[in-house]
């Protein structure tokens, strides 16, 4: 599914410059599961944005199913992030003035669907979320957790091979946190490959693999029993 070796990245701090991923290999299989953990500013963050390709390393091989993504122009790139990955935040991240069918929709009117085609594929999703009812309802009339879900619908709509998230279940109680776990499970039991950045060891802990970076480098890398989510829901 995807493979880099030897990633650096650094930002520059007026004169001087913060390494912040000093050489990162790292191989993730399809149908993988995988939690990234390190302390706040190891650079984890970093590394599934570059993942992400929403940021680019200052050296180092990126291939993503098959394809080196530093020959991609960022035109390409922008479709190719569209068609193969979905992300999702700690704060969702939607729109507040779009109901949640149109959230999810939105994806789909990037990748050029049609009206009718792109409000049964949302809602489609949002049955699968279990927030059909919800559609037309805003973000701010939903609770945390049914906000999450709406981003997790958004993420799958355009049936993304892989799943990148950053601190899915930050924002959420404890309760609402294993809910949103159980069904990021599931959908991993469905086949889908996820990646998630997470400070939380019980969250990590229901992820079937956990790499832990320190100041840049990974210093673990190991799978794990994988603790279920529903038992807790
Ligand atoms: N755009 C940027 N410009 C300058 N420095 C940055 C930038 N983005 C991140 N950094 C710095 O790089 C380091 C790693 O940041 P990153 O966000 O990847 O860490 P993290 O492990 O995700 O931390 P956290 O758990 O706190 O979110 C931090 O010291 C941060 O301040």
């Amino acid at each position: 599914m995807l493979k880099i070796n030897q990633l650096h990245k650094s930002y520059p701090i007026g004169d001087s410059s913060l390494h912040v991923l000093k050489g990162i290999d790292l191989k993730v299989e399809e149908g993988e599961m995988v939690a990234i953990m390190g302390s706040s500013g190891s650079g984890k963050s970093t590394l599934l944005n570059i993942i992400g390709m929403l940021d680019e390393a200052d050296s180092g091989d990126y291939i993503l199913d098959g394809l080196p993504i530093k020959d991609l122009t960022e035109k390409k790139a922008a479709v190719y992030r569209n068609k193969f990955l979905g992300f999702i935040f700690q704060s969702f991240n939607l729109i507040n003035y779009k109901n949640a069918l149109e959230n999810v929709a939105l994806p789909l009117y990037y990748q050029g669907m049609k009206r009718k085609e792109r409000q049964e594929m949302a809602m489609f999703h949002l049955e699968k979320v279990g927030l059909s009812d919800w559609a037309k309802h805003l973000p701010k009339e939903l609770s945390g957790g049914q906000n999450q879900r709406v981003a997790i619908a958004r993420a799958l709509a355009a049936n993304p091979k892989l799943l990148l998230a950053d601190e899915p279940t930050g924002a959420l109680d404890t309760k609402t946190s294993h809910e949103i776990m159980a069904f990021i499970q599931q959908l991993n039991d469905e086949g889908k490959t996820i990646l998630m950045v997470t400070h939380e060891e019980d969250i990590a802990g229901m992820c079937k693999r956990i790499v832990r970076l320190r100041d840049g480098v990974i210093m673990e890398d190991k799978k794990v029993e994988q603790v279920r989510a529903e038992q807790y829901v």
